[in-house]
């Protein structure tokens, strides 16, 4: 897509002269009369906050009176500085924004906690309480008062978010386009902006706030050994690491520059004169918002952490990184956020992204990165997050070559949609690996033991074979006649021209296609033999002759790749030729379809038969690769899998996340160095998240029982929650196992958020009719949940990747004995016992599984 250069840096900086004075751009309001602008707040210098109990310790930069130039750092520094980004500094002066009618109206209800967003939403009063009420800072300035002034900034920012809309919806564009394509690629181009400038009422335009030393990107000469990263997070610094640890020499806040705030949002806004108001998370400047630490501060004195109500700031919680005396607590507003009842679809975590989790999220694009988690550690959040950060930090080149999302299945797909159009971000394909792959219509099924060896990875060197034994040695001359002479190429020479396509290994379509010109060229030597001086011309015009694309047919003929796939499953002899020394008898006849079907059309083509014809496809033309891929649930990937989504990222990267004990498929990877082998991608490096966020402490140690019997090598997840009483176990006889279902349902639904009935597949239609009976709504899986249909009924096999507040879980032992093996079983039972965020519900009649017994 032609992109024009006005509009090439579109989303990633979005300063204010990206709008302001474009050139031949004309700007419309409805009368004609100039459109007034929001009021201007940019970097202020604010006061610091104490927190509730130990002020920080030496002076602080005091508030800037109205109308004093505050400390301000530059521009692109404070934006970070993206893939070709121009760089730009310009300061502005920035007075306080004084506290609106909107800022000061403090509210003094309640939350209720479905209103709640993201960002750190308070679900109860206390924490706007504790940390506004009381609270004092060194200079004497209240919680509340601080509240008013935070409460300003958001109001000023939503206004200047507004004047930014404006500004894209005033572009007129009639007298820069030369021609319609272009017209349109801009007005397009334009929608998407404004779309993209949108001021979402429920979710916090920023979540936190940083207070840093000294002006991001400003020298700091001098200082730089004070917390071992002084000015380093600013353009340039995306690393996180210092060589410093806890300030030692003097107290903090008393260097050079005043303080300079930072507010971190999902996205940037400026004021009228370009200067920033809200910082995208993904900026270099932002990161030390997830990775300062009191040991590394990296020149952050102050982290804010901001909690929401319905889009209303509501409280705030304070971090002095360079204050010895003051303890490391943890995050009341993290916890908060993760216990926020869950209504809708998958939220994003981008207000409360984890250190360990942000490495991984700020990975390079270059380097494939495989995340092993236990259940509930963040991968899925990771990888889109992951996602989203890429977008920024390369823009253009995803923009060209394509980001793609895979997940298990349909309703997994439709939990994580939401993810990253929330964090602005509309253009990334998501798809199963079965519509990955959809060259046939998928109507059949295998056992699991013709699955197993259909998606060994030894079957993609059946295809090269049978592929390749296409090609037959020729045995006629070829004889070209031109005007009046003829010229003559031997068998042998075409034979050797052939051998020679056949040794480079390129693909067998695009050795076809190169034919042609081998043989006219052979032809041509013979012409210049004879004293012709033949052009390329005479050489294209024999690549076309008759002949010589008859002898092609022949000796290199086309193959249609579900057709090769068709021979294999129905001829045993043609398989028996390729599969020979790879596959075994047993496995070859365990793989031939019993009834050969007649045609392509015809054929019950299985999901793993699709991964063959797909492996064919790129035998014959190479798979367009993608500039990068996430990989979600990729434990349960066979080789062939891997292989077909390794072709979709070969000249780009991936981000493959999974857990080896959650592995349900007869050939779920046992080792990540082999399933990324497979995926092409043996280099990448593999992470592992071992906090555990969705899973109260009780229910995942009550899972990790589990753990020796399905992957012996893993570490139970360490959850980051206490919350006792969240698993209860009941044993009913089996004639009372239903009514004892429905009224644990009717007890979970007493609760806020939302609850995931689990039960083997067999079970889920006797419970959808005993719901349906007493007029319980259910969902299925992957479909909204709303205020008034919070139940999902939902079978083991779907379960994956899903999360509900409460799940009820019905008779695990149905849920083992329904899968063809134990270990395949307990891992089965292992993913539907890890779905909860504050409470299981395990009800059984029949014995349960000896370790959680
Ligand atoms: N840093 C975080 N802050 C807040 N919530 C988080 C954080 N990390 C993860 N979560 C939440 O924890 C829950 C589990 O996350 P996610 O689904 O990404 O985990 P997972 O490792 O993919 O789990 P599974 O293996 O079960 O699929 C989600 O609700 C997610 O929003």
């Amino acid at each position: 897509m032609p992109a024009s250069p006005l509009w090439s840096a579109a989303g990633r900086t979005e300063t204010g002269r990206f709008f302001r004075a474009p050139a031949r751009i004309h700007r419309t309001t409805p009368g004609g009369a100039p459109r007034q602008r929001a009021p201007a707040a940019g970097i202020r210098t604010l006061p610091e906050a104490a927190p509730v109990s130990t002020p920080p310790a030496g002076p602080r930069p005091a508030d800037a009176p109205s109308g004093v130039p505050a400390a301000r750092g530059t521009r692109d520094a404070a934006q970070g500085a993206p893939e070709n980004t121009p760089a730009r500094t310009t300061a502005s002066t920035a007075p306080d924004a004084a506290p609106g009618p909107a800022a000061r109206a403090r509210p003094e209800t309640r939350t209720q906690a479905g209103d709640e967003t993201g960002g750190g939403t308070p679900r109860d009063a206390t924490t706007r309480d504790t940390t506004t009420r009381d609270t004092t800072t060194a200079d004497g300035t209240t919680g509340d008062v601080l509240l008013a002034r935070e409460q300003a900034h958001l109001t000023a920012s939503r206004a200047a978010l507004r004047a930014m809309r404006e500004d894209a919806e005033s572009l007129d564009i009639r007298d820069v386009t030369a021609n319609w394509v272009n017209a349109e690629v801009l007005r397009r181009q334009i929608e998407a902006r404004i779309k993209s400038l949108a001021d979402l009422a429920h979710t916090p335009l920023f979540f936190g706030r940083l207070d840093y030393e000294h002006a991001p990107g400003a020298d700091p000469a001098g200082q730089a050994g004070r917390n071992g990263q002084a000015g380093g997070a600013g353009a340039g610094g995306g690393a996180a690491d210092g060589s410093g640890g806890a300030a030692d020499d003097g107290p903090p806040g008393t260097g050079g520059d005043a303080a300079t705030a930072l507010y971190i949002g999902r996205r940037h806004v400026h004021d009228a004169d370009g200067d920033p108001m809200v910082i995208d998370w993904r900026a270099p400047v932002s990161q030390p918002f997830y990775q300062a630490s009191k040991k590394q501060p990296m020149d952050v004195v102050l982290r804010r952490r901001f909690g929401y109500t319905g889009g209303d700031l509501t409280a705030y919680e304070d971090e002095h990184l360079m204050d010895p005396a003051e303890a490391v607590r943890t995050s009341r507003l993290l916890q908060q956020e993760i216990e926020r009842p869950r209504v809708g679809p998958m939220r994003d975590i981008v207000a409360t992204i984890q250190p360990e989790q942000d490495e991984i999220v700020r990975s390079g694009l270059t380097g494939t990165v495989c995340v092993q988690g236990g259940p509930g550690t963040g991968k899925t959040a990771v990888g889109l997050h992951r996602v989203a950060y890429l977008l920024y930090a390369h823009r253009e080149r995803l923009a060209r070559t394509g980001t793609l999302v895979i997940g298990p299945n349909a309703s997994f797909l439709r939990y994580i949609e939401q993810v990253l159009p929330a964090l602005g971000e509309l253009e990334v394909r998501q798809a199963t690996i079965g519509e990955l792959v959809g060259q046939v219509p998928v109507h059949g099924t295998d056992d699991p033991a013709a699955a197993l060896v259909k998606g060994d990875a030894r079957m993609a060197e059946v295809l090269r074979r049978a592929l390749r034994s296409h090609v037959v040695p020729p045995q006629e001359p070829l004889v070209v006649v031109r005007g009046s002479r003829r010229w003559r190429i031997p068998a042998y020479e075409l034979e050797e021209i052939v051998g020679e396509l056949l040794a480079r290994d390129i693909r067998y379509g695009a050795a076809r296609d190169a034919l042609p010109q081998r043989i006219a060229h052979a032809v041509l030597v013979r012409m210049e033999q004879a004293g012709e001086a033949p052009d390329d011309r005479v050489q294209d015009a024999v690549a076309r002759n008759a002949a010589v694309k008859a002898v092609v047919k022949t000796v290199w003929p086309a193959v249609e790749p579900a057709k090769l796939v068709l021979r294999l499953l129905s001829d045993a002899d043609f398989l028996a030729a390729h599969a020979e020394g790879l596959l075994t008898e047993e496995e070859q006849k365990t793989i031939l379809w019993t009834r050969p079907p007649r045609s392509i059309r015809s054929a019950k083509w299985s999901a793993a038969d699709a991964v063959l014809v797909d492996e064919a496809a790129d035998l014959v033309s190479r798979t367009t690769s993608l500039g990068h891929v996430v990989l979600d649930e990729a434990q349960d990937l066979s080789p062939m899998q891997y292989r077909a989504v390794g072709r979709r990222c070969s000249t780009g990267s991936a981000t493959v996340l999974g857990d080896l004990a959650q592995g349900t498929t007869p050939w779920a990877t046992s080792s990540w160095d082999e399933a990324l082998r497979h995926l092409g991608k043996s280099d990448a490096v593999v992470e592992e998240l071992t906090a555990g966020f969705r899973v109260p402490r009780e229910v995942i140690s009550y899972a990790s029982r589990l753990l020796p019997a399905i992957a012996p090598g893993l570490a139970e997840v360490d959850s980051v929650r206490e919350s006792p009483g969240s698993l209860s176990v009941v044993r009913t006889t089996p004639g009372e196992l239903t009514a004892a279902v429905l009224a644990a349902c009717g007890e979970a639904l007493r609760h806020e958020g939302s609850i995931g009935l689990i039960a083997a597949d067999v079970r889920v239609p006797v419970l959808a009719e005993a719901l349906a009976s007493t007029g319980v709504p259910y969902l299925q899986p992957g479909e909204e949940t709303t205020a008034a249909s919070r139940l999902t009924l939902v079978p083991a096999s779907l379960a994956k990747g899903l999360e509900y507040d409460y799940v009820v879980l019905d008779e695990p032992g149905a849920i083992v004995t329904a899968e063809p093996d134990e270990r395949t079983g307990l891992r089965r039972l292992y993913v539907c016992l890890t779905r909860a965020v504050s409470g299981l519900a395990v009800l059984h009649s029949g014995p349960l599984p000896a370790r959680l017994a």
